[in-house]
């Protein structure tokens, strides 16, 4: 699991560390962590150019020393001070050392030239949209050749939220300091960091415990265990899903089939698209009846393509009034969202997964802090939100939260929520947390994704036919010897 530290904890962490660490040294780490993710960048240092923008702020001084460390191994490095009177003075004092040009906003910056442009100008002491100058030269940089390096955050980038005001830099890849920070990972911000590398600079021990976290495939393998030799079809929970219509299908079909790639104990569907989900997937057993003619099950799926008429409403009401864990998606949120008193006077773990459009249903847009909106509509209704998006959040009442890394735009596609549904009425059966276990199936979905997408473009049904496979690989494992 891969902690999300705020500024907050971050800046508390690091005013522990510096007291115990003699004076510079963070900076030090912080820019020989940088400039060893530039070497590898450039392949190699001699006659490589290098242009680096440097603030006022400490920021700047990585920015500066990592610099110094480029132009010690002969590359040709340009420093643009955006700040000229206020720039780390020994960061600055190093690239002169080092061979380093030194110039002014205005100046001849090389961006038109450059091999790898170094994005110093602001980290985690940034406020707002890039101040004027800094945005020109975060644009050109963008149009220029070089491959862009963001220094702890894009600059304009909120760290906590990755909200961002006006314009930002885009960076290809991000080194970041003791921890990632939100912004990196989620909203606009994730766009801006592309792929991020955390430097070690000794801060964990003093970190405290992340209220935000991403999930690794280890993390995930844990919730897709095989069966063992004492389990039946029954004892790893079964999954009831109440999805699609007699007019359409296509959403029980999916949902149905994702739950059973998922984990194929026992899947049971009730509803109006009875036929086609029967034809789809004789492994099910089909009723055409109400939830309550299904015969048991340990968690309920709710709403893919269910429609919103007074029998689906009916539906929804019998479901959510069973002690079971819920996943509440599509025409569901439409209903739940009119009556929210449906989710909060559950006991049982309800988990509801809107994309943007269905979460302002529920009275508030999403608007660019998204960990924090999922957060609140958690809070108000006392239910788990995993809201749906290129970074798909989970948050719980409490608080935690968890900001998915799998996935592809190739998955924006229809149906594919059917398919989210139905991997995570699967493994809410297992009985495990509801919030983690959210963000599990958020990670498995988006592999499975990125399965379904390496031939050429998906389809919803593509990513089911690809699911065993994804948990196979999200698993590690392969084929088990028989150990004879
Ligand atoms: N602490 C440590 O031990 C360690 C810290 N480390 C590093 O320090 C960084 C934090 O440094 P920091 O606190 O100096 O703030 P920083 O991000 O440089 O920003 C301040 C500067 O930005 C400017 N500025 C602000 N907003 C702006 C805007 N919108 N557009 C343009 N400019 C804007 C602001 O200008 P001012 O408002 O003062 O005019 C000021 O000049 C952190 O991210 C990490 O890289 C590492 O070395 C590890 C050890
Ligand atoms: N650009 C994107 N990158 C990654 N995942 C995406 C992107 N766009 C959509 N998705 C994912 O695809 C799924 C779409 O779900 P949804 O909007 O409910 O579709 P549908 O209702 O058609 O099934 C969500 O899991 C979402 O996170
Ligand atoms: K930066």
């Amino acid at each position: 699991m891969i902690g999300l530290s705020t500024v907050a904890e971050v800046r508390a962490a690091e005013d522990v560390l510096l007291a115990r660490t003699r004076e510079g040294a963070l900076m030090q780490r912080a820019a020989t962590g940088l400039a060893t993710v530039c070497l590898r960048l450039l392949g190699r240092a001699p006659g490589a150019r290098v242009t680096v923008l440097a603030g006022g702020g400490n920021n700047g001084g990585d920015a500066l020393f990592a610099g110094a460390r480029l132009a010690a191994r002969g590359a040709r490095v340009t420093a643009v001070l955006l700040a000229p009177d206020r720039a780390h003075p020994a960061g600055l004092a190093a690239l002169r050392r080092a061979g380093g040009r030194v110039t002014g906003p205005d100046g001849p910056d090389g961006l038109d030239r450059a091999d790898l442009v170094l994005d110093g100008i602001v980290g985690i002491g940034g406020r707002g949209g890039l101040r004027p100058d800094a945005a020109r030269l975060a644009d050109r940089a963008a149009t220029g050749p070089g491959t862009t390096v963001a220094v702890d955050v894009p600059s304009g980038v909120d760290a906590d939220t990755g909200a961002v005001e006006g314009a930002a830099f885009a960076a290809v890849h991000t080194v970041t300091f003791g921890a990632v920070k939100p912004g990196l990972v989620v909203g606009e911000g994730r766009g801006y960091a592309g792929t991020v590398h955390l430097v070690d600079i000794g801060l964990g021990p003093h970190l405290a415990p992340a209220r935000a976290h991403q999930l690794t495939d280890d993390d995930v393998a844990a919730h897709l265990q095989p069966p063992g030799d004492v389990d039946d079809k029954y004892s790893r929970g079964v999954v009831g899903i109440v999805a699609g219509s007699a007019t359409y299908p296509g959403a029980g079909v999916l949902c149905t089939g994702a739950a059973l790639r998922t984990r194929p104990g026992l899947v049971r569907y009730a509803g109006t698209a009875a036929e086609g989900v029967r034809a789809a997937w004789p492994e099910a057993i089909v009723t055409a009846g109400r939830p309550g003619d299904a015969g048991r099950v340990q968690a309920w799926v709710v709403g893919p393509g269910t429609g919103t008429d007074d029998d689906a409403r009916s539906v929804l009401a019998e479901v959510l009034a069973t002690d079971l864990p819920v996943v509440v998606d599509a025409d569901a949120l439409t209903m739940a969202a009119r009556e929210p008193d449906l989710v909060r006077r559950r006991a049982a773990p309800t988990v509801l997964t809107p994309h943007d459009r269905e979460f302002e249903r529920f009275g508030v847009a999403v608007g660019a802090d998204r960990v924090g909106s999922a957060r609140r509509l958690a809070a108000d209704l006392g239910a788990v939100v995993l809201l749906k998006g290129s970074a798909t959040v989970v948050a719980d009442p409490g608080g935690t939260a968890f900001v998915n890394g799998t996935g592809t735009p190739e998955m924006a596609t229809a149906g594919t929520g059917d398919v989210l549904s139905g991997i995570l009425g699967a493994l809410l059966a297992t009985g495990t947390p509801a919030a983690e276990t959210a963000a599990a199936a958020a990670h498995l979905h988006g592999r499975a994704g990125q399965v379904a997408a390496e031939t050429g473009p998906l389809v919803a049904g593509d990513m089911v036919r690809r699911l065993s496979e994804t948990v196979g690989r999200v698993r590690g494992t392969g084929l088990r010897d028989s150990g004879v």
